[in-house]
């Protein structure tokens, strides 16, 4: 169990995360979902005791990561694949891991399998790694400790296909067995096809968390007019929440509102629809598209979005 209450973290006057709350329950696979800058990396360092926060608390398995005992039977984190020691062969990197963490030896090998890095692999030097090997030793050392729990930003960065569609099957597995998983990225496709339950940052603050289909099926209204320039005016000075969508506008809020927001500047619309079928991108385009304005609103249980209406 992974709990997250009102997280802030603020460099200067620069607010990276602010008022962060959400939990991560076992037996699921938790996206954790936002554009370069939303404060993903930051939320995950904190969680796992490597930036303090200005405010709020994290814990892990009910302790805060630094009162572990021994973290690395507890929480499997991977935040930055290339923070490894490039002298080391694979197989050395989790030898001394595994002295570290009081894991018997043998689990090496098991690990390696687990992860695809063969004999020939693993008694490479890490600094001739791939960037995607690099991701398959970081998942190994954070599997080393056969912790329940698993911190991965961004673990399918330099994966293949393959190798993409393995993670998403290793990351199942493992909270089909009871684990839970926390789990950053940038490839939208991915965390659908893997994650039970998506939490979505933009500028620092929650913009929605649920259950990934209950927040799938309500993807916002699609509208559109001829003067397409004129209609985002008009939404944005209704303090709608606007993005472009391929087919029209994407804006966060009911079909009615926005229906009345443009009926209100007198701009006809050829289109006014549920959004809904165009799957996580467009949620999150539309979730994101002013993240920055938006109030932080967290559930455990129930998916949210604010303002919705
Ligand atoms: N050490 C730091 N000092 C100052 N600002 C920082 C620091 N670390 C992060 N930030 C700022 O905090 C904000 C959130 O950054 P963070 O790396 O958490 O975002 P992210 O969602 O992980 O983005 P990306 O997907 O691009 O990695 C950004 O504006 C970033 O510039």
């Amino acid at each position: 169990m992974i709990v997250v209450d009102q997280l802030t973290k603020r460099y200067g006057r620069h607010t990276a995360v602010e008022d962060v709350s959400f939990r991560c329950e076992p037996g699921t696979v938790t996206g954790f979902l936002g554009p370069n800058g939303a404060g993903k990396s930051t939320t995950m360092r904190m969680l796992c005791g490597l930036t303090p926060p200005t405010s709020g608390t994290a814990t892990v398995a009910g302790q805060p990561y630094r009162r572990l005992p021994n973290p690395g039977r507890t929480v499997g984190v991977l935040l930055d694949a290339s923070a490894q020691h490039a002298g080391r062969t694979g197989r050395e990197a989790l030898a001394v891991a595994a002295a570290t963490m009081g894991v018997d030896r043998r689990s090496v090998g098991q690990v390696l399998d687990r992860v695809g890095l063969d004999g020939v692999a693993a008694r490479r030097r890490v600094r001739a790694y791939s960037l995607g090997m690099r991701q398959r030793l970081g998942l190994a050392h954070a599997l080393l400790g056969d912790p329940r729990v698993l911190v991965l930003d961004e673990p399918a960065n330099g994966l293949d296909p393959e190798g993409i569609f393995w993670m998403r099957g290793l990351l199942r597995d493992f909270a089909d067995r009871g684990g839970t998983v926390l789990l950053s990225s940038h490839l939208l496709r991915e965390v659908e096809a893997v994650a039970d339950r998506l939490v979505v940052i933009g500028g620092g603050r929650i913009v929605a968390q649920g259950d990934k289909a209950e927040l799938l099926a309500d993807g916002g209204t699609l509208v559109r007019s001829r003067d397409r320039v004129a209609l985002r005016g008009a939404l944005e000075r209704a303090g709608l929440p606007v993005s472009e969508g391929t087919d029209g506008l994407l804006v966060r809020a009911d079909t009615e509102v926005v229906g009345e927001a443009a009926l209100a500047a007198g701009i006809a619309l050829t289109e006014l629809r549920p959004a809904g079928g165009g799957g996580l991108e467009q949620l999150f385009l539309t979730l994101t598209a002013t993240a920055g304005a938006q109030t932080t609103e967290t559930s455990a249980t129930e998916p949210t979005r604010e303002p919705v209406r």
